[in-house]
């Protein structure tokens, strides 16, 4: 008998969970035994994904608690906005671990969730018992948590960046603005006008401006690092690219620092993290520098004339995003070491 980690997927056949696949089919403690579909269960999953041919010949599976429990250890969920408020409670009492992906356990604020998402918030206490896993910030939350909400896509590579400032208290937390651009890959598989190719293709567009759905997310984080209330402005972008985040974040020091003293900060509050790497003075990253990959990587510019720091903070959506810092959140869930099975190099170019 397999002594690995049984897991299964929910929402299997979306980028989320093909993601989840390709980083768990590498990962030496674990066994993926069940991929889950709510609308095409029985039918083999390389029939939508034939990259996956001869490498994942299991069929599909309907959502079915008893039969979870009986196949899986864990359980991640990669289902649209909505889906766990009720799934992830049901899973929970059936005794199984859950690392969620959507944002439906993020926000703490249960009204917060409602105003933003537009869904009616999971129970309380299931919000109190959900592990936010920002796996650098708050990863000493995680091990022997039952219950683990991902980070979005966006917050991810935005507080990572504002993180060692925040949590130093260097920055004036209102005046914060975050210019954020993503690749495709983030709307998910469905489609839509908007990443139809005639539309994005030699396009570049801002959306859900003051309305992004990430927006209390990060604030939160940066709140809770701080100490003092965050208000920020952020504005997302959708270029024709597939996968790739990059944040540029603007800020002003509430006192006059070197950049010397910035780079110094950022080094030693990431000492020893092994996915975020910070560039040399005068070098700044771009999104193929991490594509396929669980890093985040940082630049900085103080402006001395402004008095403003930039910073620019890069993640592959689809990995440090969602996939691969989920499993990073198996990983210190279960007491492993956190880089198990997410050691890709980035592919380039
Ligand atoms: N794409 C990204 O970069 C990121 C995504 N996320 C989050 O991860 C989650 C998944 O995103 P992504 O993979 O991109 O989305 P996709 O749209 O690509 O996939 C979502 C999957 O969920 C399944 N699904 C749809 N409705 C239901 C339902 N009612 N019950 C159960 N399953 C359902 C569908 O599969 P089927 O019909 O087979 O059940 C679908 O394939 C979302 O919450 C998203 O916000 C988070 C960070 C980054
Ligand atoms: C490009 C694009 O459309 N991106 C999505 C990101 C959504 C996502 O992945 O949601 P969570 O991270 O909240 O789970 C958006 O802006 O809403």
């Amino acid at each position: 008998m397999s002594t690995k980690l049984r897991a299964a997927i929910v929402g299997s056949t979306g980028y989320g969970g093909v993601e989840l696949i390709r980083f768990l089919l590498a990962h030496p403690y674990v066994e993926i035994t069940s991929v889950i579909s709510s609308s095409a269960s029985g039918a083999p999953i390389a029939d939508g994904y034939p990259h996956l041919n001869q490498i994942v010949t299991e069929r599909l599976d309907g959502i079915d608690i008893e039969l979870i429990r009986g196949k899986a250890d864990v359980v991640f969920l990669a289902t649209p906005h909505g889906v766990s408020i009720d799934l992830s409670p049901k899973l929970l009492d059936a005794g199984l671990k859950v690392i969620d992906l959507s944002g439906d356990f993020r926000l703490k604020d249960g009204q917060v969730y409602e105003q933003w998402y537009k869904h009616k918030p999971a129970e309380a206490s299931y919000l109190d018992r959900a592990v936010y896993g920002l796996c650098e910030l708050f990863g000493a939350d995680v091990p022997g948590a039952q219950f683990i909400s991902n980070p979005g896509c966006y917050p991810t590579a935005t507080i990572l960046g504002l993180a060692p400032l925040a949590a130093k208290r260097w920055i004036d937390l209102k005046s914060v603005i975050v210019d954020a651009k993503s690749g495709v890959s983030g709307a998910g598989r469905g489609l839509s006008q908007v990443v139809h190719y005639a539309e994005i293709n030699e396009n570049f567009l801002a959306y859900k401006v003051n309305r992004h759905q990430h927006t209390p997310e990060i604030e939160q984080a940066i709140g809770r690092l701080a100490g003092e209330e965050a208000t920020i402005t952020f504005t997302t972008h959708l270029v024709p690219m597939t996968r790739g985040i990059m944040s540029t974040i603007y800020v002003n020091l509430k006192q006059a620092r070197s950049e010397d003293e910035i780079f110094d900060l950022f080094r030693s509050y990431y000492e020893g993290r092994s996915f975020v790497r910070i560039r040399d003075k005068g070098k700044y990253p771009g999104t193929k520098e991490v594509f396929g990959s669980n890093y985040c990587d940082i630049g900085l510019s103080l402006d001395s004339r402004t008095g403003r720091l930039t910073i620019i903070s890069v993640i592959d959506n689809m990995v440090k995003g969602a996939a691969g810092q989920a499993i990073q959140n198996l990983n210190l869930m279960m007491g492993w070491d956190e880089t198990t099975g997410l050691t890709f190099t980035p592919v380039y170019p």
